[in-house]
């Protein structure tokens, strides 16, 4: 069978440990058997950033943002162990912020959904999606451990020279701890472009939910933000496509969450969006099965992973010569969400079929009932399992059925 064409590049961003080498079999055994693609390799591998001193992480992320679509396979993010383990000139910062800084835009967490695979929350038939705005809030705070009585004041200082606003935040009768925090219209009205894009590129209805009624003027900034965004920008589109888009109270939409079977997308403010992307990640039951997709606010720009690490807990087995069972699916995404995304971008349907397919793939292998450990526990304790290297080769054969019993569009 001849291979499809790929038109543009996709930028390949290798990295770490158990996903390393789940990586590698997934490009050489799922892909380009398969794909006619040119893909930019960016090795972001611990010992490469360091001979660097990180530099392919800043080369990869302009990489990324020159040709629209990056995969990026999981990486370590170094502290003081690592830095011993590697022997590490520095302890690097995370690739994962360098790109994300270099991007902006916002991070879309989507759970893939397996039919035979319970989560934990039995009504949730259809994906969550949680889209985290990445920038400001609380990831950008000052905080002050305030030491005894006292007036805490906040001031802003107009640059065009007019006069400056100093408001009294609290008169300390003793110790206590305070907090200034902020955020831009220019960053919130790009979060509100990025979560609507992506809400039409998924067919979701999108909700935001905040707390206007207590932090009147901040979150009511992003609330009514994301209101004038969509009147101005999206109505006509979300109503063609049939898809609605509606503020809530943050604890009303939490409570809602719960209850319903989900099939939106839920934009998230910096840090409620940390902390519920983790309680939506272990409800749908295994972290090998949730997506993340970090898009630019104009929607070009793509850039591709699973949401879990480098699996370092699996690789200490693999160094060992113990089996492992780790799952890929997630890192199979990985590729197929910017595949998908390369084909949107070059109009090239036979892309976006071959993604489809190996997502099909993936589900049908699992309600199969061949899987990995971390979803046979989900399932049953007497459900069988396969280590990596044999639901990698499941994968495999059942791929090169699938693409010689059918013919791309
Ligand atoms: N996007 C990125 O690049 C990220 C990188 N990291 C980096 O990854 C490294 C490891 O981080 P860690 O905290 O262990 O987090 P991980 O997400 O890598 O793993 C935590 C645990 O979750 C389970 N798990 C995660 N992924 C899978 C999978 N695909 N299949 C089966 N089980 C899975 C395993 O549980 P069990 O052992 O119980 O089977 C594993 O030990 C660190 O160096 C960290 O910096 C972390 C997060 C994101
Ligand atoms: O970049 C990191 O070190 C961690 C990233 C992470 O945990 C995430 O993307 O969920
Ligand atoms: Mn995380």
């Amino acid at each position: 069978m001849a291979k499809i064409k790929v038109a543009g590049p996709v930028v390949e961003l290798d990295g770490d440990e158990m996903t390393r080498i789940i990586w590698q079999f997934i490009r050489n055994r799922l892909i380009l058997p398969y794909l006619d693609v040119e893909l930019k390799y960016f090795d972001l591998g611990i010992q490469q950033r360091d001979a660097t001193g990180d530099q392919v992480t800043l080369d990869a992320a302009e990489a990324v943002r020159r040709h629209g679509v990056g995969v990026k396979c999981a990486t370590i993010t170094p502290d003081e162990a690592r830095v011993e383990e590697f022997n590490l000139k520095a302890m690097y910062r995370s690739p994962n912020r360098t790109v994300r800084d270099i991007l902006g835009g916002v991070v879309f967490r989507e759970p893939v959904i397996l039919e035979n695979v319970p989560g934990l929350v039995p009504g949730w038939t259809k994906p969550i999606v949680v889209g985290r705005h990445a920038f400001g809030d609380q990831y950008r705070a000052t905080d002050l451990k305030v030491p005894g009585p006292g007036t805490l004041t906040m001031t802003y200082t107009p640059r065009d020279g007019s006069d400056p606003v100093e408001l009294e935040v609290h008169d300390f009768p003793g110790p206590g701890v305070a907090l200034a925090m902020y955020n831009h219209d220019d960053s919130i009205r790009d979060f509100a472009r990025a979560s609507f894009r992506y809400g039409l590129a998924r067919g979701y209805p999108v909700r935001l939910a905040t707390k206007n009624t207590v932090l009147k003027r901040y979150d009511g900034r992003f609330k009514d933000i994301f209101q004038e965004v969509f009147d101005a920008e999206f109505k006509a589109e979300f109503a063609r496509a049939g898809l609605t888009y509606e503020h809530r109270l943050i604890d009303d939409m939490v409570a809602s969450v719960l209850r319903g079977e989900g099939g939106y997308l839920w934009a998230c403010k910096n840090y409620d969006g940390d902390v519920q992307s983790a309680l939506v990640s272990q409800g749908f039951g295994s972290p090998g099965l949730m997506t993340s997709v970090l898009m630019s606010a104009d929607g070009r720009t793509v850039m591709s992973e699973a949401a879990h690490g480098t699996v370092t807990r699996h690789y200490r087995r693999h160094q060992q010569g113990r089996e492992t069972s780790t799952d890929p699916i997630a890192s199979v995404h990985a590729w197929t969400r910017g595949l998908a995304h390369r084909g949107r971008l070059d109009g090239t349907p036979e892309v976006i079929w071959f993604a489809g397919v190996l997502e099909q793939l993936c589900a049908e292998t699992v309600e199969g009932g061949q899987m990995t450990r971390d979803l046979a526990l989900l399932i049953s304790p007497n459900q069988p399992w396969q280590t990596t290297e044999q639901f990698l080769d499941t994968l495999d054969a059942g791929l090169q059925k699938k693409m010689a019993d059918r013919l791309a569009p």
